[in-house]
């Protein structure tokens, strides 16, 4: 399949009186294929926002390729970001003026005909709205009609920094729902989030970036199957038999882990092995399956920022270049936070 959208190797130092000399990206690679929904996730401070940035011509990097839609960037930008819609930063509306107003201001400056203002309208759900003040609008709406300003130009791909970002549960599904809609017309949608589990719902494919580097890449179902660790969980029809049925296994060479009604065991070479090793001491298997796992666990195992109890988390996870110490391994000790 074609790739929309091409990193490769691409590095980032930002140099500050203030922070010193700080790898924001440390040779990040990403790929993503024509007509996906994709995931971009990583902890504050993994360098998100610095890739997005990067491609769309606004930040200069210091290595690495990337490319859009086939051509390389940023030599080519100027042929092909009139195929790019993005929303980088929160854009502010003029408060008083209409969704109406507001977008066919944006078409005449972007030389976009205006009846393109009432498809996109129609698209992210507001043309019933449409006449109304911005000012009247909830934070969903607004969202909504930042991303029919992404839209103006009929974009093969629409690159959304955290489009859900303090949106109610309503406004996620909206959200959802409408890029769903967009991949659906064959869009690539490009989305950097914080809230995974909204990312497994509708993202086809994600990339995690930790320390400025991919730690995972591909398909959501293939990360989640590649970090399940292969393991089964096994009840028994009798919970007393658990004990004996744990040694059994642990000498037969898999990896058992008890737990109070069930034992995880992995390590086994395929599920009936484990069946047959029982069911020859009587002792007989009532569920057998694989131990799913979700996205936010193996992003917290993948970039190391799983919660620690008592601490407050201040994670920024660029490295210092010139120093020993570095802020991710200083900091990165909490909860991944928005
Ligand atoms: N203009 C800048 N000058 C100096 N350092 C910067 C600048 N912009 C970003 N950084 C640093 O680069 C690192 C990566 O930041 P970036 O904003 O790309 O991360 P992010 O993954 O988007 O984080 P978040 O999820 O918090 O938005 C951080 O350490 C940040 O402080």
């Amino acid at each position: 399949m074609a790739a929309v959208l091409e990193i490769e190797g691409l590095a980032k130092t930002y140099r500050s009186r203030r922070r010193g000399t700080r790898r924001a990206l440390d040779g990040f690679d990403m790929r993503v294929e024509a007509g996906q929904v994709h995931g971009f996730l990583g902890p504050n401070g993994s360098g998100k926002t610095t890739t997005l940035r990067t491609l769309l011509g606004l930040i200069r990097p210091n290595g690495g390729r990337m490319a859009i839609l086939g051509q390389e960037v940023p030599a080519a930008l100027p042929t092909v970001v009139g195929q790019v819609g993005a929303i980088v930063e929160s854009p502010q509306f003029f408060p008083h003026f209409s969704a109406q107003d507001t977008l066919s201001l944006l078409a005449g400056a972007g030389g976009v005909p205006q009846q393109r203002v009432a498809e996109v309208l129609e698209l992210v759900g507001l043309r019933e709205r449409a006449k109304d003040r911005v000012k009247t609008y909830s934070l969903g709406m607004k969202q909504r009609l930042a991303v029919a300003s992404a839209l103006l130009k009929e974009p093969k791909l629409l690159i959304l920094d955290e489009p859900a970002n303090g949106l109610d549960p309503g406004g996620i599904r909206e959200m959802r729902t409408l890029m769903s809609d967009l991949a659906a017309s064959g869009m690539t949608v490009v989305i950097s989030s914080h809230i995974l589990a909204e990312v497994q719902l509708i993202c086809d494919s994600v990339t995690i970036i930790s320390l400025g580097r991919r730690v995972a890449f591909g398909p959501v179902a293939q990360v989640l199957a590649q970090h399940s660790g292969g393991g089964l969980r096994v009840r028994l029809e009798a919970v007393t038999d658990l004990p004996a049925a744990a040694d059994l296994l642990l000498r037969s060479g898999a990896r058992v882990t008890p737990q109070d009604d069930h034992l995880l065991v992995y390590e086994v070479d395929k599920p009936a092995t484990v069946t047959r090793t029982l069911a020859a001491a009587n002792l007989f298997v009532s569920e057998l399956a694989p131990v799913t796992v979700d996205l936010e666990s193996v992003f917290l195992q993948l970039t190391a920022t799983a919660p620690v109890p008592g601490q407050h988390r201040q994670v920024d996870q660029s490295a210092v270049v010139d120093g020993t110490s570095s802020s991710s391994s200083d900091s990165i000790s909490g909860g991944w936070g928005v």
